[in-house]
């Protein structure tokens, strides 16, 4: 490709960093919705690399501040030398100053280190009415605005920094943004989390021609949520990501905005706190799965039916040995043309497998059930009265394995196999527990069927089998997860079925 032919594909963007290194300045909250806390996760959330340099602590949680505490400047100057003597830092984050003398060695670094990205959040007060500034300091940050890229005052802030009364109107608001920005020559985030109504827009001011127009306003919805608890603190070092990783303002507070948004949504979530709670950071990943999670969800989903299980006649008929005879008789028979079918539904899983490791694994199974088939008839069904004919619980579960193998869905085929090894060798287990803590006596009628359930091999395949299907639900989508469970419990109520079966048909 030309490069003039690249420069039609992104005329205007210049994509900058993958992972941009972004410097946090601000204090902490022990609480961790606001403050550095607050940052490092909304910099995380946004493809970012964290870094912090503290400059007071407060003691606060959700229902307010009841102390700072701001070390010695000499601190927080070796902190920020520490940071860009060894790191390039491709953006930063200013929040809460606490002082004049903390402003003056933060000029100090911006001076000297010349960061192509500064965010300035002029905390002034927290959400709760606290005073996170000193009073006395006000000029010192009012002549610390200029060194900035991006202001992003809430509406009490904005007016304090003019010097006029805070705007309760959105235009207002934006005639505020315009004189600030003018006055600082740099751009200005009007936010509007302080206005009444169900609107909540967010508006990037400059009067000087750097943005497409003087103001580019991103409209939005209000959330109807008391956790605003480090919006302002989320949104300024999102928006310092951003820039850094999209290469312009515009682009970054339309990914922030609807990304912010959706954090105050699902920030009940977190439940967090008695007073105004934090947003949820990362509710974008709250979806994905993390390795044994989808195991843990069919095994949970595989405990009513177990219970059925132990519960029925067969089971405990096949424990005390009082089993009918033909009734068991009736239940090998229909194994053997069920892992007929099995074998076959297993060998689709191997014609599916994305590796040749799980090729193997499930050609493996497949060939196993024809083995054991042929060793139903040739040691348990030999010289026993049993029909070949598939009964209506056999020929229906097969169905549904065949239907699920039909669906194409390598992660749905292999949620209809599980419940055949997981339920059944968890069913054995207890079976061969239970007749071993009652003497194992070679007297017992099934006495020997029983000990076929011990096989550590079959225990072993079945673990694995477990691994692979969760493996695969990882990989799979929301809608294909919701089919492995639908596939997964319509064969855990055939396993139990199956095992009524005899009572039933035999
Ligand atoms: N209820 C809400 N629904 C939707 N967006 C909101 C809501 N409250 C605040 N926001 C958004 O959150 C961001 C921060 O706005 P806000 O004016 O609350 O800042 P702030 O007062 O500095 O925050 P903080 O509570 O951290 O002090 C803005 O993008 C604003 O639009
Ligand atoms: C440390 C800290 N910074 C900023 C704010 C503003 O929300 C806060 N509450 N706490």
């Amino acid at each position: 490709m030309t490069s003039s032919a690249h420069s039609a594909v992104y005329p205007l963007k210049a994509i900058q960093r993958p992972v941009p290194r972004v410097l946090s300045i601000a204090g902490s909250d022990p609480s961790g919705g606001a403050g550095i806390q607050a940052d490092l996760k909304s910099i995380a959330a946004n493809g970012g690399y964290g870094m912090a340099a503290i400059t007071a602590l407060t003691v606060q949680n959700t229902q307010g501040v009841t102390a700072v505490h701001v070390p010695p400047v000499e601190f927080l100057r070796q902190q920020l030398d520490a940071i860009s003597d060894d790191i390039t830092v491709d953006a930063v984050k200013i929040g809460m100053l606490g002082d004049a003398t903390v402003i003056a060695e933060v000029r100090r670094w911006l001076g000297e280190v010349r960061p192509a990205v500064v965010v300035l959040d002029p905390v002034m007060i927290a959400t709760s009415g606290d005073r996170l500034l000193a009073e006395s300091a006000e000029a010192a940050l009012r002549q610390l605005l200029p060194l900035a890229d991006l202001v992003t005052p809430n509406l009490p802030e904005l007016a304090m920094l003019l010097g006029e009364p805070e705007a309760s109107d959105w235009t207002t608001a934006l005639e505020q943004g315009k004189r600030l920005a003018a006055a600082c020559g740099n751009t200005v985030l009007v936010k509007g989390g302080h206005l009444q109504g169900a609107s909540c827009p967010d508006a990037l001011v400059n009067t000087g021609g750097l943005l497409s127009q003087d103001v580019v306003e991103i409209p939005g919805l209000r959330v109807e949520t008391r956790n605003s608890h480090g919006t302002g603190c989320s949104l300024s070092s999102a928006m310092a990501t951003a820039k850094a990783r999209l290469g312009d303002w515009e682009s970054a507070l339309r990914v922030v905005k609807p990304w912010l948004q959706e954090a105050l949504a699902q920030s009940a979530v977190l439940d967090v706190g008695k007073g105004n709670g934090p947003v949820h950071h990362f509710h974008a990943y709250q979806h994905s799965l993390r390795p044994g999670d989808f195991a843990v969800r069919m095994w949970e989903a595989a405990q009513t039916e177990l219970a059925a299980i132990y519960g029925l006649d067969f089971i405990q008929g096949l424990q005390s040995g009082g089993l009918d005879e033909g009734q068991f008789t009736y239940y090998l028979a229909q194994d053997a043309l069920y892992l007929n079918g099995y074998s076959r539904v297993l060998a689709r899983a191997s014609a599916l497998a994305p590796s040749e490791a799980e090729q193997l694994f499930w050609a493996r199974g497949s060939q196993m059930c024809l083995e054991v088939e042929s060793e139903l008839h040739r040691n348990w069904l030999n010289g026993r009265q049993a029909s070949g004919e598939r009964g209506p619980v056999t020929k229906a579960y097969v169905d549904h394995l065949m239907a699920a193998s039909a669906s194409g869905s390598y992660p749905v085929l292999l949620a209809a196999i599980l419940p055949c090894y997981w339920l059944y060798a968890e069913v054995g287990q207890q079976l061969h527990h239970g007749y071993l803590e009652s003497g194992a006596s070679a007297e017992h009628p099934y006495a020997e069927w029983l000990r076929t359930y011990a096989d550590e091999e079959f225990a072993e395949a079945t673990r694995k089998a477990i691994d692979i299907t969760d493996a695969a639900a990882q990989a799979a989508s929301p809608a294909e997860r919701t089919a492995m469970m639908e596939a997964f419990s319509g064969s855990c109520r055939y396993e139990t079925a199956f095992f009524d079966a005899p009572r039933l048909h035999g």
